[in-house]
């Protein structure tokens, strides 16, 4: 049998990082290692994430499989390079780091307008201190959680790769500079560092154990779990505001490409595979390994629409009020996932009926989130 890879993965406990970390486990090819600071996450999803890898095993699994279902857990800040060091002593030989997925990010697009050093210094210099140690460590591959916001307002939709990088918020130019840093390091060291940045369009949904799911700390952010959050009882006051309505959309709200979280978790392990394999790299014009590709469905749906899917599932009237824009939000963004299709093999399999199924279960059955308290 082949040994497991070790893979490291700061942000691990988080929405996105619990079930990258979940997807990994359910290869059986990859044991884990987390970097939390649980700013905005539990370590009750990493113990659940234990549970549903440990009951998807065959009863015949081998006793390997069921201890690399255990996760490590190093508890540091991504902006604290000691973190990373302590990370890299800590497993050697066969069982060394073998590749870092880094999820771990502050990533509101409304918050970081009035937050930029903060966002900086965590997506940005938090970023190079791990490059740093993963270049003294001698780990050079990265799968790198990019963003949709990097294309700002895009010329073309649906949106490919090639389409400029013109982020329009704080939070979508720490994750562009980040992309042009990881680039850059992989160009100045191209028989070491090697990366894919992984461009998410917006998670939805959970895993349909509803036992883990999104549990942003303080009142939600972002549409999907406020939405949730609101049909369980909280922050129903002041109710929910829909930031604009005259975008050149089909309901004037704005559009997004929602792709549940399953899917866009199991897109990172088609990315591990990738990083290795040369040929991936066979068009990049520059000396480094480096390739952006798109997460998303390739379907566009409103505020509106996300609104009613919800409203479906869970039998809440929202009670809504149009007010002005949010600050750097653009009208559209929707993927052109095909270049992950046909070089990554990626293609997201789940509906909208499963992402707004999947968020509602994972919600009535937690409606305090992670604090069963
Ligand atoms: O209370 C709210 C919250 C959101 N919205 C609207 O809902 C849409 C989706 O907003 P989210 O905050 O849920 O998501 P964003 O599109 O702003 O950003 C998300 O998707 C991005 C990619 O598109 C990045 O991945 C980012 O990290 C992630 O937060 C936006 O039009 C926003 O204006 C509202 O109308 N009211």
């Amino acid at each position: 049998m082949v040994d497991k890879k070790r893979i490291l993965i700061p942000g691990g406990a988080g929405y996105i990082g619990s079930h990258v970390v979940l997807c990994c486990l359910l290869t059986r090819r990859y044991k884990v290692t987390v970097i939390e600071n649980y700013s905005n996450s539990f370590g009750t999803a990493l113990e659940r994430v234990e549970k549903i890898a440990l009951d998807a095993l065959p009863a015949d699994a081998p006793q390997a499989d069921r201890d690399a279902c255990k996760i490590d857990v190093i508890q540091g800040d991504m902006r604290d390079r000691a973190t990373f060091k302590k990370a890299f002593q800590k497993y050697s030989g066969a069982d060394a780091i073998y590749a870092i997925i880094l999820t771990a990010a502050l990533k509101s697009v409304g918050e970081s307008s009035s937050k930029p050093i903060e966002y900086y210094e965590v997506n940005t210099s938090g970023l190079i201190g791990m490059l740093a140690e993963m270049k003294e460590a001698g780990c050079g591959r990265l799968i790198y959680s990019s963003s949709a916001t990097v294309y700002g307002t895009p010329k073309t939709i649906p949106i490919p790769e090639s389409s400029p990088m013109q982020a329009e918020s704080v939070y979508g130019r720490t994750k562009q500079i980040a992309e042009l840093i990881i680039k850059d390091v992989c160009d100045g060291h191209p028989d070491f560092f090697r990366s894919i940045s992984l461009r998410y369009f917006n998670p939805a949904g959970a895993h349909p154990s509803g036992l883990i799911g999104e549990d942003p700390r303080g009142k939600p952010g972002n549409l999907l779990p406020l939405l949730a959050q609101m049909a369980v009882g909280k922050y129903r006051e002041p109710g929910l505001k829909v930031f604009g309505n005259d975008y050149p959309t089909p309901d004037g709200t704005c559009v997004r490409d929602y792709i549940h979280i399953m899917d866009l978790a199991g897109g990172h392990v088609n990315a591990l595979d990738a990083v290795d394999d040369d040929s991936k790299f066979h068009d990049v014009t520059t000396p480094g390994k480096f390739k952006a590709y798109n997460l998303g469905k390739g379907k566009g749906l409103s505020v509106l629409n996300m609104i009613e899917a919800m409203r479906k599932v869970s039998g809440y009237e929202y009670p809504y009020e149009i007010v002005g824009r949010r600050l750097g939000d653009v009208p559209d963004l929707t993927a052109d996932p095909s270049l992950a299709e046909k070089e990554l093999g990626f293609k997201a399999k789940y509906s909208l009926d499963d992402m707004s199924r999947d968020t509602w279960n994972w919600q009535s059955k937690n409606p305090k989130g992670y604090d069963t308290e």
